[in-house]
Formats: structure tokens, sequence, C-alpha cells
């Protein structure tokens, strides 16, 4: 053993990188442990590929630094330890799936069985087929299974769905539940709260190379406080609504009221008291809310593919106004 057995499967300390007059990643502080499940979520240009890239070893940091399993990235990543994904892998031209996959484990030191990373990934019924000529899902799940060749204990996809519909999704975080199931590590970034609230157990918010917010979705929204009440103004006055009880953001979008509350008790009786109380509706912050209020007063998303819930320019530039 070269390092200890607890050594974190990921650490970044203060690590910067710029490019030009770009702070594409400025000082992150991360710790990922051994079997989490950690989702990078963030807006266009925030700085995921930028981390992930640092985290790989593909850059170096300016400044800080970057260490898996307690060495170097380069040293983790030679070793067979991390497997990656990355956005702009393209199919190999003529040969089957399971002789791509059998290839690229014969350049690690202690590659999974073939079959078994075939198995993972789902794509047992695929393995004779050309790889250059299967669907958009499937090739996902081939770059996985390439990803598994190694035997890593750490996987890295930069947004791995981005280009597939619902169903392809639901069977590709399926592969990766499975894999992470055996105690591995999975870091994953992605402009999808949904794909983050259902598939990791953490979640990291950056946003202009920083780190925003790091914790679960829970944490997350509890951070960003309590609950939402909205009603019907009815042409009702709006003043004096943040001097509720509880409140503690008002927003007025066309005739109705949204108001952010820490107590929403207090707030409904509020304005039972002055009946204000027309198509009232009392919901919990959800994940999409807590990233806006995190993030708001940036620039917006891209919209997303269809079943997924997008950060919607729609929506970025109604909260920041
Ligand atoms: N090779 C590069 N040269 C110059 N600028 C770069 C380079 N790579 C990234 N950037 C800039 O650094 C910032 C962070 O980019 P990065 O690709 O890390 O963001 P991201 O969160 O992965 O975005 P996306 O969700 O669009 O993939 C952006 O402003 C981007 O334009």
């Amino acid at each position: 053993m070269d390092e200890a057995v607890n050594e974190p499967a990921v650490v970044f300390e203060a690590a910067a990188k710029s490019y030009g007059p770009v702070r594409a990643v400025d000082g992150i502080d991360l710790t990922i442990h051994r079997g989490e499940t950690v989702a990078l979520l963030g807006r266009n240009g925030a700085g995921k590929s930028t981390t992930i890239n640092l985290l790989l070893g593909l850059d170096a940091p300016d400044s800080g630094r970057v260490r898996l399993f307690g060495g170097t990235p380069a040293s983790a990543v030679e070793a067979g330890r991390v497997g990656a994904m990355l956005q702009d892998s393209r199919p190999v031209a003529r040969v089957t799936v399971r002789e791509l996959v059998s290839f690229v484990a014969r350049t690690y030191p202690s590659p999974m069985p073939v079959a078994e990373a075939l198995e993972l990934a789902g794509l047992t019924e695929f393995a004779d087929r050309r790889a250059d000529r299967l669907s958009g899902g499937q090739a996902q799940r081939v770059r996985f299974a390439v990803a598994l060749a190694g035997n890593p204990e750490l996987i890295v996809l930069d947004e791995p769905t981005a280009a597939l519909d619902v169903e392809a999704r639901q069977v590709f975080w399926d592969a990766m539940r499975a894999y992470a199931g055996r105690g591995n590590t999975v870091l994953f970034s992605t402009h999808y709260l949904e794909e983050a609230d259902t598939s990791a157990d953490r979640i990291v918010v950056v946003d202009s190379g920083r780190v925003l917010a790091d914790g679960t979705a829970e944490q997350l929204k509890r951070r960003v406080g309590g609950t939402l009440v909205s009603f019907d103004l009815a042409g009702g006055p709006t003043d004096g609504l943040s001097l509720l009880p509880g409140v503690t953001s008002v927003e007025v979008r066309g005739d109705r009221a949204h108001l952010r509350s820490d107590d929403s008790d207090e707030t409904v009786l509020a304005l039972a008291a002055l009946h204000a109380v027309r198509g009232l509706e009392v919901a919990p912050v959800s994940l999409n809310d807590a990233f806006l209020a995190l993030t708001s007063g940036n620039a917006p998303f891209a919209t997303a593919p269809p079943g997924v819930t997008p950060l919607d320019v729609h929506q970025t530039m109604e909260t920041a106004r």
C-alpha cells in the first residue's frame, strides 16, 4: 500500500485554474470520501469541466493542489483507479462493443473482467454489435463500460446524460448506481437538478469557479429557507407583505405573490387575517428554488432536453428580476 487506506478519494485544496482573464476554477476546496456519489451542479460556464480536468490531471492547477487517493491524479489514473467519461468522446468505428472494452481493459494493470464491465453497464445483449452502430443511450453505456474497464474505484462523468431521452437516462443511472453500490466513488457533473436530487448523496453547487454550496439536497433546500407561500393578489396591495411574520422574501409575478417563509403557519394566519387567501398554496422549497436562490443574478442556463427539470432560462430571469 502506498497510502493510508482511509485517504479520501478526492481532495481539492484551494485549487485554481485560469484561462487568460477567466478564472475558470477560483479556489476550490473539496473532499470526496470513498463510496460517496457526488453531483457537481452548475450552469453553463460555472467551471464544472475545468474542475473535472484538474481532477483527472488533464490540466494542472495554477495554484493549490488536487490529490486522488492520497497521490497525484496522474498516478491514480495510470493505476486504473480512476475511470472517466468525458463530454467529447466518440465511438470507435468497425469494432464490436466487446472488442472495444477488451482492448481498453488490456491497457490497465488489473482490469475488470470484460463480461462484468458489460454486465454492469447493461450491455451484455449488445456485446457483439458494432460500437458505432448504436443508439445514443447505448453508445453512452459503451462509454461507461470503457470507463469501467480498468476496474476503477472512482468514476468521473462529465454531463453523462446530456443527449439522452428520459428512458435512456434512467437505464444509464441504474447502471451507475450498480457500480456505486459496490462501494465505489462517483463524481458527475450535470445541469439537471432532477439527476442531482435522485442520483447523488451529496450536491456541490459551483458558480464562477467557486463552491457556493455543498450538502444533501435537503440541506441545500433548508439553507435557502423553509416554505413557499403563494396566493392571488386579486388586485390587493403588495405593500407590507415583507413585514408579515415568517416572511423572508417577496416576489410578485403578474397577479400572484410568492412569499418565502421560515414560519409558514404564522405567515398563513397573517394572510388569513388580511383575507388574502385566494388560490393559496403552501409548498416546500424545491431544489430548483434552492439552486436559483444560490446562483441568482448570473447568466441563465441553456434549456434542457424534454423530461428533465431544467434550470430554465425563463425561471432564472424571473428570479433575478
Ligand atoms: N480551454 C479554455 N480556454 C479558454 N477558456 C476556457 C477554456 N476552458 C474553459 N474556459 C472558460 O472557463 C469557464 C469555465 O468553463 P467550464 O467548461 O469549466 O464550465 P462548465 O461548468 O463545464 O460549463 P458547461 O456546463 O457549459 O460545460 C468558462 O468561462 C469557459 O469559457
